[in-house]
Order: structure tokens, then C-alpha cells, then sequence
């Protein structure tokens, strides 16, 4: 069984999510996309990160009935105490040992991770892919990050068998772009007076 893995605050989930997972879901044919709901991305403020519970409704609501409910969102990391993609995925390839995983992520996901913790191990894990997000993508593909692991880029083509590659080993699949974020939706909600207290 393969399964992408797509970590995030949902802080809301928005329609950039989902089309990402989708279209991760059908290039990198895999039988299922799992929500990663973080208790807490080590690297963003507490201050206006809504409840966990919250996220988790916000994201199963969300995502139901899409793609014959091959998308599905877990609170996995809160419930086994990982907040670190590193410890995470090592717990996940523990408990699941004959699911092959990989990791999906924007583009500003691969600009950033030089600063997740132990990221070579992150890329020793489990392949990844990477998918476009307007005004990141240039910073992603000639960044730190892109130039470490250019050696172990697969071209867009080989998306069908990534999750059987061997890491490291990373595409970035091509996808139509939309440029929402949950920042900007927190500020609109804000605007309109429907920002929490
Ligand atoms: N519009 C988008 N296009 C492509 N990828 C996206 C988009 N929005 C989010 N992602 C990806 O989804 C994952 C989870 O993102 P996250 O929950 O942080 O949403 P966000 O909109 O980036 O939030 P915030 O604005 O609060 O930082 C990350 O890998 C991120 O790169
Ligand atoms: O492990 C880390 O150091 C690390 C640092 C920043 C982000 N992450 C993970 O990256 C994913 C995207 O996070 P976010 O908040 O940008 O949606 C989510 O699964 C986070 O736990 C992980």
C-alpha cells in the first residue's frame, strides 16, 4: 500500500490542500493521502493556532466524500507524541512496516526545510514530493535544499513509481497552482469580524 503523508497546521485546511492531495493522490498513484494534523509546527507561533480539535473537524469535514474517501485526516502526531516530521516518520514506518510512505509538501515546504530538525534524515525516510505554490517556486528549485538534493531528483515522469523509489529520492510534479493560504484566510476572517476572541 502506498500513502502520501501531508503534514500541516490546517489552520484552516483550504482548497490548496486539497488539490494538492489529489493531485498527489492520482500522479504519484498512491491509495491514500493522510492528513497530518500537527499539534504544533515547531516553527510557528502558539499565538493564534486554533484548537487541535478544531483543525481535525476543519479537515475531515472538509475532505469528505472526496476521491472515494481515499483522503483521510489524523491526529496521529498528537496521539503518539511526535511533533518532529523526523520522529514521526520513524514511528509511522514502525507501525506500518509494509506501508511504502511519502512525504508531500508546497514548495515552500522544501525552501524552509533546512530548518526542520535533522532534515537529511527526513530525505533518508522516505522519498518526497513537491508540489508548486505561487512565489515559492523559483526559492524552492534553486534553493539550499534543491541544490543538496539534486542528485536525487526523478523527473516529473517517474511520479508513478516514487513511492517504490529507494530514498533519497524527490520530484516536483508539475500541477496547476493556486495561491490561497490559511494566513490570508485568517486575515479575511479577521476583517469580517469572524477572528477568535
Ligand atoms: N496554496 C497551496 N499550494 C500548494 N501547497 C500548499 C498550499 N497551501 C498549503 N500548501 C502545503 O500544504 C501543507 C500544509 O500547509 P499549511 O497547513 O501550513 O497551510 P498554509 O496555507 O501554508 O498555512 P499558513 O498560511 O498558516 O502558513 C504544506 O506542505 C504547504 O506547503
Ligand atoms: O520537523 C520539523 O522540524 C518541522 C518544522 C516545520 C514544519 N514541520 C512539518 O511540516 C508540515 C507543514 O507544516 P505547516 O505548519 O507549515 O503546515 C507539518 O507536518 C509540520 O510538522 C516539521
Amino acid at each position: 500500500m502506498r500513502v502520501g503523508l501531508l503534514g500541516g497546521s490546517f489552520n484552516p485546511v483550504h482548497e490548496g490542500h486539497v488539490q494538492l492531495a489529489c493531485r498527489a493522490l492520482r500522479e504519484l498513484k498512491l491509495d491514500q493521502v493522510w492528513f497530518l494534523v500537527s499539534p504544533g509546527n515547531p516553527l510557528k507561533p502558539v499565538a493564534g493556532m486554533a484548537p487541535m480539535a478544531d483543525r481535525l473537524a476543519g479537515v475531515r469535514h472538509r475532505i469528505r466524500d472526496i476521491q472515494g474517501r481515499k483522503l483521510l485526516a489524523t491526529d496521529i502526531e498528537s496521539r503518539i507524541g511526535t511533533r518532529y516530521t523526523v520522529d514521526t516518520l520513524r514511528r509511522l514506518k514502525r507501525l506500518f512496516p509494509h506501508v511504502r510512505f511519502v512525504w508531500l509538501m508546497g514548495a515552500d515546504g522544501l525552501a524552509q526545510m533546512g530548518r526542520w530538525r535533522r532534515w537529511r534524515d527526513i530525505v533518508g525516510m522516505v522519498p518526497l514530493a513537491v508540489l508548486p505554490r505561487p512565489g515559492y517556486n523559483p526559492g524552492a528549485l534553486h534553493g539550499r535544499i534543491a541544490r543538496r538534493l539534486a542528485q536525487w531528483r526523478r523527473p516529473a515522469r517517474e511520479a508513478g513509481i516514487l513511492a517504490t523509489c529507494r530514498p533519497p529520492a524527490w520530484v516536483f510534479l508539475p500541477a496547476p497552482q493556486n495561491a490561497i493560504s490559511a494566513t490570508q484566510i485568517r486575515a479575511s476572517q479577521a476583517a469580517h469580524g469572524h477572528g477568535r476572541e
